[in-house]
């Protein structure tokens, strides 16, 4: 008997199938009822198997130098992007938005942090920001990770940063005149990031707040990539339905 449209499952592309958090997706996807996995695609593939395939939405857990053209790709091929490769700087979201306007109907949900632990973590220190005069993240990775620091720590410094400018905060006390260079980590948009990385770690992180005699920290620990894997299911589910770009998974929780 024929399936209508509706109970047709979800086709789905996966780019970067063959690395770590790639082959967490194929088996997640694998195992989804309503999903199939028709495509597979790791570094020297080609492509087009994706689009041969049928796919309707890609995942990509690339590397930050190749998403762009991977997105380009699925843009001009009408297809739908969940993406998780961190990278994504303002720059590239505006590139990003213009593509999409050319075309309508076409969704892009890019996510920094698929857990939903880091994304409560982000909505708790935007939440804390405005009431503590000092602020500092510590992210803790992998030592296979090839970006520091880690897009949720940057996405978390923005949110702070946002969150204080909207308080009437100023610049952080520091008196720091003399250091050796990284020992007062990255400044992103006014927020120190300080990025480890050590064998035994998955994906860690700490927000620290200071105020007057006391400090509040904010930690969140991913102890298995299977951690992310109901937020990625969840944006491929949604994402034929989010004309543009989503940016941030919090949109979809809600
Ligand atoms: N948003 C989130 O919740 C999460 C995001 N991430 C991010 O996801 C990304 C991937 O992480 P991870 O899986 O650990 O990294 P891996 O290096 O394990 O996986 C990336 C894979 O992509 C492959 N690749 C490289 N270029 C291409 C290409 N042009 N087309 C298709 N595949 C390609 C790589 O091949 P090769 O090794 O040969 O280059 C590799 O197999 C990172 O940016 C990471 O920060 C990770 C975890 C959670
Ligand atoms: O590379 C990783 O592992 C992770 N990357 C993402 C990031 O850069 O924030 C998400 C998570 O921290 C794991």
């Amino acid at each position: 008997m024929a399936e209508n449209a509706e109970t047709q499952p979800l086709r789905v592309g996966v780019l970067g199938a063959r690395g770590r958090m790639g082959t967490e997706v194929c088996r997640a996807v694998n195992t989804a009822e309503d999903m199939e996995l028709v495509a597979m695609v790791d570094a020297g593939d080609w492509l087009f198997n994706v689009s041969d395939a049928g796919a309707e939405v890609v995942i990509d857990f690339t590397r930050p130098d190749v998403v762009m053209d991977n997105l380009q790709w699925c843009i001009d091929q009408g297809i739908h992007a969940v993406v998780g490769t961190s990278g994504f700087t303002p720059d590239r979201i505006e590139t990003l938005k213009g593509w999409l306007e050319a075309k309508p109907g076409l969704g892009v949900v890019i996510a920094p942090n698929f857990g939903i632990g880091a994304v409560l973590m982000m909505r708790f220190a935007r939440e804390a920001a405005k009431y503590f005069e000092s602020a500092e993240i510590v992210e803790l990775h992998h030592p296979a990770k090839v970006d520091a620091p880690s897009g949720t720590a940057t996405r978390t410094a923005e949110l702070i940063a946002r969150a204080r400018a909207d308080a009437g905060l100023g610049p952080q006390p520091d008196a720091t005149e003399q250091s050796i260079d990284g020992a007062r980590g990255a400044d992103v948009a006014g927020v120190r990031v300080h990025a480890v990385r050590a064998s035994g770690l998955m994906a860690h992180q700490e927000v620290l707040f200071g105020g007057s005699g006391e400090t509040l920290t904010i930690r969140h620990d991913s102890h298995d990539r299977a951690s992310f894997m109901p937020g990625v299911l969840l944006a491929a589910r949604a994402v034929r339905e989010r004309q543009g770009l989503t940016f941030g998974l919090e949109d979809l929780l809600d």
